[in-house]
């Protein structure tokens, strides 16, 4: 397996396999890995010729009072993970490379769709994850890329900007996987003490809750967003950022589940600020 840090480097890479008339799949990660981030690759392997993993914790995506400077870092134990599953190349670079002194170019998704949700939270963040991810499409010269349903907000504003800025990548979405508990393998479980993990089994039971009324037959939003949030309220360790409902992918407001839609929640256990959903519909 390959390891590029420069942009020159990976761009080098890229451009051979492009000659060689080679598909090529790109899957961005900030690293930590786990489960969800290896069934992320073996997507991309089942439908590409060489499958490039970047690893780089993006500062531009975090704001102020966020856990940039925290987040897990553990890029050999990455490597190992990642070659262990037949990624080809892994692109890691510094923060320096991908925003050298000057860099001031930024892809802002300035619709709906990044105001809701996580975007209300984090009020920078989509526009970072629409910067690096083009840039990375770029440098990586990628076919298709490949991106979980974990963040289902963020697989839709993707989807947004590719289309806006007709770039030649497909987007595909593969769905949650969780720890045999139900709790959404997340970089940021590493956060949890056991109590806490514990405690946040409720994110994934709320919404099986809520999906079980769901196949039951309610269908009214009220009613199925307060399904949810009584069960979370109920965990002292839990407080919630959202749960909110949304037709997908459109994230237009809804009041009853009568098409495709996304039941989504943020909650924090402790100072952990955790993410979770499900597809009604
Ligand atoms: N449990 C999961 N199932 C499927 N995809 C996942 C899962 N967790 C993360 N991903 C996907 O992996 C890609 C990289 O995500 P990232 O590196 O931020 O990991 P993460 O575990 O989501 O971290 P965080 O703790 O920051 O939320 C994203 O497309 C994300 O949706
Ligand atoms: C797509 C991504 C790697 C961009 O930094 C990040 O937002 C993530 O890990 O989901
Ligand atoms: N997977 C989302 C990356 C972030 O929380 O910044």
């Amino acid at each position: 397996m390959k390891i590029f840090r420069t942009v020159k480097e990976m761009q080098a890479f890229a451009g051979e396999q492009k000659k060689a008339g080679k598909v090529i799949g790109l899957v961005p990660t900030m690293g930590a890995l786990h489960e969800g981030h290896l069934t992320l690759m073996r997507a991309a392997k089942a439908k590409c010729d060489v499958v490039i993993a970047s690893v780089f914790v993006n500062p531009t995506q975090f704001g102020p009072n966020e856990d940039y400077d925290a987040y897990p870092r553990r890029f050999d134990e990455d490597c190992q993970k990642l070659e262990s599953v037949g990624v080809d190349a892994v692109f890691h670079p510094e923060p320096s490379e991908m925003y050298p002194e000057g860099y001031c170019t930024y892809v802002n998704v300035d619709g709906d769709i990044t105001h809701k949700l996580c975007g209300a939270q984090r009020p920078i963040h989509f526009r970072g994850v629409a910067t690096v991810v083009t840039k990375l499409m770029n440098i990586t010269r990628a076919d298709e890329a490949f991106f979980g349903q974990k963040d289902a907000q963020q697989v839709v504003v993707v989807r947004r900007f590719v289309s806006d800025l007709n770039l030649p990548v497909h987007i595909n979405m593969v769905p949650i996987v969780r720890e045999e508990s139900g709790l959404a393998r997340s970089s940021r479980n590493a956060y949890l003490s056991p109590e806490e993990k514990q405690a946040a089994l409720v994110l994934s039971r709320s919404l099986r809750k809520a999906k079980a009324a769901y196949e039951g037959g309610e269908k009214d939003v009220e009613t199925l967003k307060s399904i949810v949030t009584k069960e979370i309220q109920a965990e002292p360790m839990a407080s919630i950022d959202y749960v909110d409902l949304f037709s997908f992918p459109a994230l237009k407001p809804i009041q009853t589940v009568d098409q495709e839609s996304l039941l989504a929640i943020a909650v924090r256990i402790g100072k952990t600020r955790l993410i979770d959903n499900v597809i009604l519909g």
